[in-house]
């Protein structure tokens, strides 16, 4: 199955601002969230799991203890693609704040 071209820096930037919960440059989006404990962050990373496989995109997840730090990114375009925009907005509908 094809994958969607990278997309260009405006292109990216204006995607941002519908995303407010995200930052970042054509070379990743990023979120930060804040869960109560470690054993809540597994968990949300293992619902995280869920999305990624439904899409065959698949976040990268850096867990501090009960703080997820996710970064997206289109490995195979290297560079930001419309899946990361779905995965970022599928991703704050599992975790809205
Ligand atoms: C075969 C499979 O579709 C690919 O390897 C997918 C899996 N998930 C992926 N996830 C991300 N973030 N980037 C990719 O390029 C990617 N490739």
């Amino acid at each position: 199955m094809p994958r969607p071209p990278r997309l260009s820096p405006d292109e990216v930037a204006a995607a941002l601002r519908d995303l407010p919960l995200w930052r970042g440059d054509v070379t990743g989006l990023h979120r930060t969230v804040g869960l109560p404990s470690f054993r809540a962050a597994v968990q949300a990373i293992v619902a995280l799991a869920d999305v990624a496989e439904e899409l065959d995109h698949h976040p990268d997840v850096d867990l501090r203890w009960r703080t997820l730090h996710l970064t997206l990114v289109s490995h195979s375009e290297q560079g930001v693609s419309a899946l990361d925009l779905e995965l970022a907005r599928r991703i704050d509908e599992l975790l809205p704040t």
